[in-house]
């Protein structure tokens, strides 16, 4: 029989995805009744703890058999191997308190080991209001995440040191490490950055690292020199937090007794992100008694790129073969058809412990405009996707949905840029987890809007220090000699004076007047075209635009945040009028983040902050918004809708998630797609000591490790949106934007398997 296909839809939002064909069903889980689950939920037959269990019915959490088993637990290890939604960390919490209420174990031989401090405290929090259990009990319990856990031991075992805290710091320092050995045309901080971070995650140091090609060689150069500035300041960062606490170890033997006599029951939760260096801590401590819990969904490991491994979940009962197993199948977040579209995603995975989610919450009655079933949009570009979107959320404003039940999430920043964009425009208020830069104001996109922006106004002080930088000349250094000249003999184009610069090298001084010829000539170009010349002008020998054969991940991202530039770029006729659109926007957006903003701290955004905080000074004071009449007065309710990239949504639940951007090329990500994996992406993905240095290596690694290593990078894509997927309780909403950069696209193939099954 000939498939029918379903006819291509206007741009709106579908029951299917765009193009499936008629006869393929929607993915939908069982649902286990109410009924079935009230047998499963009383099992409180024991006389001893029936009144915690009671308790915790009355404050609404009544645990089924297998939840019950694992808070039951006691010593040995605990593996809880928790689907999504399936009260995982509820359980490790109860857990928690069922050890200090009903077993009498004292609140300081908890070490609860959470992903983030905000879920740290949220399990203190939570704990303080279980049963039997004080706010000060809760206080007393050692829930940490595994660095912060180890900066107190350092603090307090260790000589004094500062912590080289600001992301921003630690970046300046390699950018002058690369400087000073004159490496930096081969490589940028962050790649740098980032191979020293993989090193560490896996408990090894720059001089254990046998290097393999001569550029492996500068990069350990770099690494080396790196480290021993930082010794000679007597600063750590944070991946020398986790690495340092291990040496403690070794050089005092009996600190770690010490602590598994203090800490006698030992839980993580998010297992599947786990590091090499972070099992070493946890064992060093955990394996003198074996008391430890570890509560995970090997589906849910999407932080591999820092080194996470969800290896040691699934190999956990290899590693401690007496380990009791719980399995957490019954998912209470989600209606059947999310639940059944994120089991019919990750079905798909190969490199999975076998699970098929059930879902325990009938589906809700529909009502106008909501329904218990994903609805699917295929926009032109992501400026539709933005519109439709926003259009989409207002309605369900108006129908009595608040903002804060709902979530926009996004692979990467660069996907959000048109969606922040309108938000910000309407005057729509939402919140960022993790606070990004404005899209502008990112490293990489600033310097070619600062170019822009010196077309048509040369003496822009900003803008000028942008220019300095570009041509390799110290900012400061440049614009104190530009000022000095200037009170002198002030030019129409300032930057001229660094032509007759003394303390400036002569390759320097002849770059000037050329620079200056081709900023004149951005004026009257195209806003996109010139962005593009910028791009091959700047940043093609970095970003590699012409072949993406042998770029890095980062190189990619670098890439794609410019693409999108070009394609942001072009909605406008000249220049003029773009950076009009950027300097409104930019003021409506410090406005926005003025306004109460109670944005968690993203450390690894910490380097673009300061720009934000020099254009809140400059210009936000001259350009006085309007904030909409509706958006100020859902300000003052608190009522915000929340943004975030799925990585940061791990954990949390909304009533209504948006997912932008599943579309091929951004998820699965076009890193992840590559005939060859980029080389920084293999090294966090090698796992054997000998094969590590191999994966680092530019050039050489084997066949069958690259075949191994691509199939591990669309997995862990796969687990991604998964992740976003599951994310939802009520309401989901899929979106795959028809051109990416120029280009078009498929909806993403993750999508597509999920329904042709
Ligand atoms: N036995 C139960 N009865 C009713 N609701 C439950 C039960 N167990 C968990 N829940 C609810 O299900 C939702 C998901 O729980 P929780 O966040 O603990 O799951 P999780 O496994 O940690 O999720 P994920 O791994 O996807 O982040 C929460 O709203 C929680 O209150």
């Amino acid at each position: 029989m000939k498939k029918s296909i379903s006819s291509p839809a206007a741009t709106s939002w579908t029951s299917r995805p765009q193009g499936t064909h008629a006869e393929y069903k929607q993915p939908l889980s069982t649902c286990i009744s109410p009924d079935s689950l009230g047998t499963l939920s009383h099992d409180t037959t024991n006389d001893e703890d029936r009144w915690f269990f009671e308790a915790l019915e009355n404050l609404g959490l009544s645990l089924h058999h297998a939840q019950q088993e694992a808070v039951r637990h006691h010593e040995g290890p605990l593996l809880c191997l928790a689907g999504a939604g399936s009260g995982k960390t509820s359980v490790l919490t109860a857990r928690a308190a069922y050890l200090m209420a009903v077993s009498s174990v004292p609140p300081e031989s908890l070490w609860l080991v959470t992903f983030t401090n905000k879920a740290a405290a949220e399990i203190r929090d939570r704990l303080g209001r279980l049963p039997g259990i004080t706010p000060s009990m809760a206080r007393r319990v050692q829930a940490r995440t595994f660095h912060s856990f180890a900066l107190r031991l350092l603090q307090a075992y260790a000589p004094p040191f500062t912590l080289l805290a600001e992301e921003r710091s630690r970046y300046g320092f390699m950018k002058r490490v690369l400087r000073e050995l004159g490496l930096q045309e081969q490589f940028e901080a962050e790649t740098a950055l980032a191979s020293l971070s993989a090193l560490k995650s896996r408990a090894e140091l720059p001089e254990d690292w046998q290097p393999k090609s001569p550029l492996e060689r500068d990069l350990r150069r770099a690494m080396l020199r790196f480290e021993e500035q930082k010794q000679e300041r007597n600063l750590k960062d944070f991946d020398d937090l986790l690495l340092d606490t291990i040496k403690l170890f070794e050089a005092k033997p009996e600190l770690p007794v010490k602590l598994a006599r203090r800490f006698q029951f030992v839980m993580v939760d998010e297992f599947q992100d786990s590091t090499p260096v972070q099992i070493a801590l946890l064992e060093a401590i955990a394996n003198a008694h074996r008391n430890l819990a570890v509560f995970g969904d090997d589906d849910q490991t999407i932080y591999t790129f820092n080194g996470a491994n969800h290896r040691y979940i699934t190999t956990f009962q290899e590693r401690y073969p007496d380990a009791i197993r719980v399995t957490l199948d019954l998912n209470f977040r989600s209606t059947p058809a999310i639940v059944g579209l994120g089991n019919a995603i990750i079905k798909h995975n190969q490199d999975r412990l076998s699970k098929t989610m059930q879902a325990v919450k009938p589906a809700p009655a529909s009502s106008a405009g909501t329904s218990q079933q994903p609805y699917y949009l295929r926009p032109n570009d992501a400026e539709e996707e933005a519109m439709l979107m926003i259009e989409k959320i207002q309605e369900l404003k108006q129908q009595g949905h608040a903002y804060q039940d709902m979530a926009v999430l996004y692979r990467s920043q660069s996907v959000s840029r048109a969606m922040i964009e309108q938000l910000t425009m309407e005057g729509i208020p939402y919140e960022q987890l993790g606070r990004e830069p404005l899209f502008y104001d990112h490293g990489l996109v600033k310097p070619v809007i600062d170019h822009l922006r010196l077309s048509l106004q040369p003496r822009d002080k900003e803008a000028l220090g942008s220019a300095v930088a570009c041509l390799y000349i110290s900012r400061e250094q440049g614009l104190r000699y530009i000022q000095q000249q200037e009170k002198e003999r002030a030019k129409k184009y300032p930057l001229v004076h660094l032509a007759s610069c003394q303390g400036i090298a002569s390759f320097q001084q002849e770059a000037v007047k050329p620079r200056i010829r081709y900023i004149k000539k951005l004026a009257s170009m195209k806003p996109a075209l010139a962005v593009q010349d910028m791009r091959r002008e700047f940043y093609d020998k970095f970003t590699q635009a012409a072949s993406h054969a042998d770029s890095s991940a980062y190189q990619d991202a670098s890439a794609e945040l410019l693409e999108e530039l070009e394609s942001s770029a072009k909605r406008f006729d000249t220049v003029e009028a773009f950076i009009k659109h950027i300097d409104e926007l930019a003021a409506r957006y410090d406005a926005q983040q003025a306004t109460g903003s109670t944005n968690a701290r993203g450390s690894r955004t910490e380097p673009y902050a300061p720009q934000q905080q020099a254009r809140q000074e400059t210009k936000a004071k001259s350009a006085p918004v309007d904030t909409p009449y509706h958006a100020r007065d859902a300000e003052e309710a608190d009522d915000k809708l929340t943004l975030m990239t799925i990585h940061r949504a791990k954990g949390l639940e909304f009533k209504t998630v948006f997912l932008l951007g599943i579309t091929e090329e951004l998820l699965p990500h076009r890193t992840s797609l590559r005939k060859k994996p980029p080389a920084d992406k293999k090294a966090a993905l090698t796992e054997d000591r000998s094969d590590r240095s191999a994966a680092m290596a530019v050039t050489d690694a084997s066949r069958s490790q690259e075949e191994d290593v691509k199939l591990q990078l669309v997995e862990e894509e796969r687990r991604l949106l998964y992740v976003g997927v599951t994310r939802a309780k009520n309401q989901l909403y899929i979106s795959s934007p028809v051109v990416v950069h120029g280009d078009k696209q498929e909806i993403s193939r993750f999508i597509k398997e999920a329904w042709q099954q």
